[in-house]
């Protein structure tokens, strides 16, 4: 096998004996970009369109102010008579962009031709049809994001509250808009990254997945190094009781997913990939989980979470048969494959997963990012910087939103015991089948 090309540097100690990250390259963060694995994996995916976005588009996504599509309405020809525009709702609720200092017109029409005042449907009409008609062939609700990250950040902003969840083009402006992880994508993706010679230039691309109501207690982070699976820990830190009589179904659907899909054929020996494990749609005592589902892919930098590890304890796990080697074909198959073979006989090292325990004090820490202020609803955040008499408000606000977290939580929990399974909208087996994933 070839040596490894574009594996990140490794991590080296500081005077202080601390392990330090060396600058991650450039290339290891295009190959975490959705359009770059998407189309290798597609099969163990839930089903997803990709659509290159404009430069048009991402100056309207930087824009102060939200100006949203005529609801009802994709004919731009029919919007040039209609010099009466009110924004419809939601977002009538949205203050006006600001004006420039020295903008002397205050009129309405003129503001209208003026080409950034103009809505998404007639200032990119061609795209804003297309994420119109994809999100319809994708069942009619989508989860949006861009080629690393989704606005989970904005959703107290959504019409569907607390969730990514996106059932016209508009749902998705206001999301991306209100976002700081979208910004950070489209201008620091490449911060602190060294550039490597003839690395493909960032096309920004708008990733629409299939919706469904997902299970956070099912979502696992899992971590690669030397291409072997040394780690998983849950997403969603609260404590679920059922996980524990799991943990063997975690590991192995988990294990089975990277052995079969991602082990060999990544680019990269060290990363970072999340998955979601539903429970099995039939009653199957041996295999209580389904098939796990690559939702994402991430680097292996401190920019990416640890959740329940911390970098320092990965960066100083041994492994103990490292594959030294560069990436081989994917031929998209589930069935048996080289690496199966490999495996077959030998002793390997179990990853270790982490899973919140009853009164764990990793559960609610408010020193993870999972639970920085973003994540809390905005009144509550409001709430909590307001001057005098904001404390009594914050507190009040502050129980109201853990009581119904602990509602929705047992509810979850009872969901997942009852075996209550909701289909994850997958891509077709067959090459070329599903979603087109274009890029
Ligand atoms: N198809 C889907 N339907 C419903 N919810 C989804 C779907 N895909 C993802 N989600 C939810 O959105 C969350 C964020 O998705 P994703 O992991 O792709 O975003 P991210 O910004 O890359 O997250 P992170 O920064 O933690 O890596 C997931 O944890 C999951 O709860």
């Amino acid at each position: 096998m070839p040596a490894i090309e574009g594996k990140p540097a490794q991590p080296v100690a500081n005077k202080d004996g601390e392990f330090v990250f060396p600058p991650v390259k450039r290339e290891h963060i295009l190959h975490c970009s959705y359009d770059y694995w998407f189309p290798k994996y597609r099969t163990s995916c839930v089903r997803s369109e990709i659509i290159p976005l404009t430069p048009d588009f991402v100056s309207y996504i930087h824009e102060d102010g939200i100006i949203l599509a005529h609801e009802g309405s994709s004919d731009p020809n029919q919007e040039e008579d209609d010099d009466d525009w009110e924004p419809t709702n939601p977002s009538s609720d949205f203050p006006p962009p600001p004006r420039e200092p020295d903008d002397e017109s205050d009129s309405d029409d003129e503001e209208e031709t003026t080409p950034n005042r103009l809505p998404p449907n007639q200032r990119f009409p061609d795209l804003h049809n297309k994420i119109e008609s994809t999100i319809k062939q994708l069942g009619g609700a989508v989860a949006p994001k861009l080629n690393w990250s989704s606005p989970r950040d904005a959703t107290w902003i959504s019409r569907h509250p607390n969730t990514v969840k996106c059932t016209s083009a508009n749902d998705i402006y206001i999301l991306l808009k209100s976002s700081s992880f979208i910004s950070h994508d489209l201008n620091h993706a490449f911060d602190d990254t060294v550039p490597v010679p003839n690395s493909p230039p960032f096309q920004p691309v708008l990733v629409l997945r299939s919706y469904f109501n997902i299970h956070p207690s099912l979502e696992f982070r899992c971590f690669v190094k030397d291409r072997n699976l040394v780690a998983l820990t849950q997403r969603d830190p609260n404590y679920y009781p059922f996980l524990r009589s799991l943990r063997p179904h975690i590991i192995s659907r988990t294990k089975e997913l990277f052995t079969k899909r991602l082990k060999f054929t990544f680019p990269e020996g060290d990363f970072v990939f999340d998955v979601y494990i539903p429970e099995a749609s039939y009653d199957d005592e041996v295999n209580r989980l389904g098939r796990a589902r690559l939702i994402d892919i991430n680097p292996w930098a401190p920019r990416t979470d640890p959740i329940m590890f911390g970098w320092d304890e990965l960066l100083e796990i041994n492994v103990k048969r490292p594959v030294i080697g560069g990436p081989l074909e994917d031929n998209g198959s589930e069935g048996d494959s080289e690496s199966d073979e490999e495996e077959e006989g030998e002793e390997e090292d179990q990853p270790e997963l982490r899973l919140v325990e009853k009164d764990d004090p990793a559960a609610y820490n408010f020193s993870s990012p999972a639970f920085s202020a973003h994540k809390l609803p905005k009144e509550v955040v409001d709430a909590s910087q307001a001057g005098e008499g904001g404390m009594r408000e914050f507190a009040e606000s502050w129980r109201n939103f853990t009581q119904q977290r602990e509602r929705q939580q047992q509810q979850r929990g009872q969901q997942a015991e009852q075996g209550r399974v909701e289909e994850v909208p997958e891509e077709s087996e067959q090459p070329g089948g599903g979603g087109s994933g274009s890029t």
